[in-house]
């Protein structure tokens, strides 16, 4: 599992493109036959990816989480990116994910494995995980009964719907959030004008794009941005203290997955566009 530690926004007023890359960006957690997991001290939410071909995937501690197994003392969020039906099997008890389905498993849970309904058509299954100190129910919701919200508009290229998955008024868990953002056709902004929440953090999934196709995203302090060349199927953390905004050249979709102390998204402080440089 690779680590990602926290920055300090002073520090990366002086990092050039390699550095926020480094620090910010995961470029490789989607290849066939494997389970790849990056630990982020932000929050320490973990995210990873697993793509079942042939064989079973199973979800473990490994030597950096020092627990018996990886839900000891976290929880986890997973979507399926692909159009291949996915099986994720908890404790015995099997979810089956059609394309942009969600499960939630909580705390307690000592065996999670993933596996493809067809191996010719695989899942691609996201996974985000945040400490628990709690166990909530395991629940599956399909993206038709998730929490839809409607937000901008045509004009500023920036309709969208959020469906919200794992939330206050949805399924329910210790802190983790998560849910998708769908873009409308010929739309290609999102979360603009930005906005911070320094009570947590933030990891967003770019996918559904062609191979040319890149998202430009916009880090950083307001007054103090950076930006980040993106392809499809990438993570970009976001720290507390930044804003995390994107344009996309081509149409695109984004799973976002939020941790740390409130868990309500009306705590966000909106940024006004005269702080942006
Ligand atoms: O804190 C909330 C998250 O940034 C996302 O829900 C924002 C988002 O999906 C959007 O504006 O398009
Ligand atoms: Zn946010």
């Amino acid at each position: 599992m690779e680590i990602r530690y926290a920055t300090n926004p002073t520090d990366v007023k002086r990092y050039d493109t390699e550095r926020i890359r480094k620090e910010f960006l995961v470029e490789n957690l989607f290849k066939s036959n494997e389970l790849n997991l990056v630990y982020s001290h932000y929050d320490r939410l973990i995210t990873g990816g697993a793509v079942p071909v042939k064989e079973t995937l199973k979800l473990e501690a490994g030597d950096l989480l020092k627990t018996e197994y990886f839900l000891e003392r976290r929880e986890v969020g997973i979507i399926n990116i692909a159009e291949g039906v996915g099986i994720v099997t908890v404790d015995g008890e099997k979810y089956e994910l059609n394309k942009r389905d969600c499960v939630y498993v909580g705390l307690g849970h000592e065996s999670v494995a993933f596996s493809s309904k067809d191996s010719s058509n695989p899942a691609r299954l996201y996974i985000v995980s945040a400490t628990a100190h709690k166990q909530y129910p395991t629940q599956k919701i399909a993206i038709e009964e998730a929490t839809p919200n409607h937000m901008g508009s045509d004009s500023q290229s920036n309709k969208r719907t959020i469906y919200q998955y794992i939330h206050a008024g949805g399924i329910q868990s210790c802190q983790l959030m998560m849910g998708m953002t769908l873009l409308a056709p010929n739309n290609m902004w999102n979360t603009m004008p930005p906005h911070l929440h320094d009570r947590r953090m933030e990891a967003y999934l770019y996918f559904d794009m062609d191979e040319d196709s890149r998202v430009i995203h916009f880090m950083g302090r307001p007054d103090e941005t950076r930006h980040i060349v993106m392809r499809n199927e990438q993570v970009v953390f976001s720290p507390p203290w930044s804003i995390h905004s994107g344009v996309g050249t081509d149409n695109y979709t984004f799973i976002w997955a939020m941790a740390g102390e409130n868990y309500t998204f009306t705590d966000m402080d909106s940024v006004s566009m005269d702080e942006l440089k």
